[in-house]
């Protein structure tokens, strides 16, 4: 029997050709059309037309790509090396409408139905937070209702802004009245700062959320946090969602609504990590808006965001899952 491993196509070597030459692709892994089976797409959508502050989130996946030259192959963290434990392949933007919020919806559901019917799963890199709608109604028309783990300032439950169902401050009250969510197993995760009402906190809490608030990690230790996110999602199929503003604006200042008083990247990706094991079906990472980052501190951020969420699909793999 052939070792299936044998045959997956990783990075490209950085002992040999200079990280800051080669493919353009994320952390220098092949083009999803350069092999034949794509286990995991790290896909764009490059969409900022949901935003309520400062746009710009549609460079993100361009600048997350130029930000991921320096990860290496191998995670002492999760003991894995993602990229020989799956094939895991850049599959470039989707192609989405700037002008039309439902339009560019509906092409985003499109193509990651597409994917998952041909069994990759996603991992994509926005965008506004908008995007996540879309993204959620393909991971629940191929696993029923999910769990959602959203790491974020923001609870993005909100009703409408001037009127419009379809925004980035909306996506997860769209995702809940849909029924693509099971309201029993979602959290947030980093919530902070001004809400316009305390009203906000209480659909929120109707509508499937509990939320672990950004000043929890003062008192409690990423493990803790870690033991009560894998008991809120249990078993069942779990979608992750990471608002790069779930950072503090120290750690990732270029992003359109940047709150005060938020995560470490360290305590970021500690709380990631302890998804393994978990039924991981598909992943975001959204609201990197490059125009207001710093020496790549955000895109940084975002590439090991990326990184890290890998790691945790490769280690389903290798552990069976
Ligand atoms: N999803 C993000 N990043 N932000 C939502 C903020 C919505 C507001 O302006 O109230
Ligand atoms: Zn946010
Ligand atoms: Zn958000």
């Amino acid at each position: 029997m052939t070792d299936p491993r044998g045959s997956l196509q990783g990075p490209v070597d950085a002992t040999r050709i200079p990280r800051f030459a080669g493919p353009a692709t994320f952390a220098r892994l092949p083009r999803a059309d350069e092999v034949e089976h794509v286990d995991v797409a790290v896909v764009g959508v490059p969409f900022d037309s949901g935003v309520s502050y400062r746009p710009g989130a549609r460079f993100g996946p361009g600048h997350v790509r130029a930000s991921s030259k320096l990860l290496r192959p191998y995670n002492p963290a999760l003991d894995v090396s993602p990229f020989a434990e799956l094939q895991i392949a850049d599959a470039g933007d989707i192609a989405v409408n700037p002008f039309d919020i439902e339009d560019a919806i509906k092409t985003v559901e499109l193509a990651a139905r597409d994917f998952a019917a041909r069994g990759t799963r996603l991992l994509t890199i926005g965008g506004d937070h908008t995007i996540a709608l879309p993204l959620l109604r393909a991971a629940a028309a191929a696993h029923g209702p999910v769990a959602v783990v959203h790491f974020d300032a923001h609870l993005d439950t909100w009703d409408t802004y001037f009127g419009q169902p379809y925004t980035h401050g909306t996506p997860f009250r769209r995702a809940s009245e849909e029924g693509l969510l099971d309201p029993t197993r979602c959290l947030h995760v980093g919530i902070r700062g001004p809400l316009y009402s305390e009203q906000d906190l209480t659909d929120d809490g109707v509508l499937g959320f509990q939320v672990v608030h950004s000043d929890d990690y003062q008192d409690a230790t990423v493990a803790s946090v870690v033991e009560r996110m894998r008991a809120r999602l249990g078993d069942g199929p779990v979608y992750v969602s990471v608002d790069i503003d779930v950072l503090d604006p120290a750690h990732a200042p270029g992003t359109g609504t940047p709150e005060a008083g938020g995560l470490t990247s360290r305590e970021l990706l500690g709380t990631l990590r302890g998804l393994v094991g978990l039924n991981v079906v598909g992943a975001d990472i959204v609201e990197v808006a490059p125009a207001y980052d710093h020496a790549e501190l955000t895109g940084v951020a975002a590439a090991h965001t990326a990184y890290e969420l890998l790691s945790v699909l490769a280690r389903n793999r290798r552990d069976g899952g």
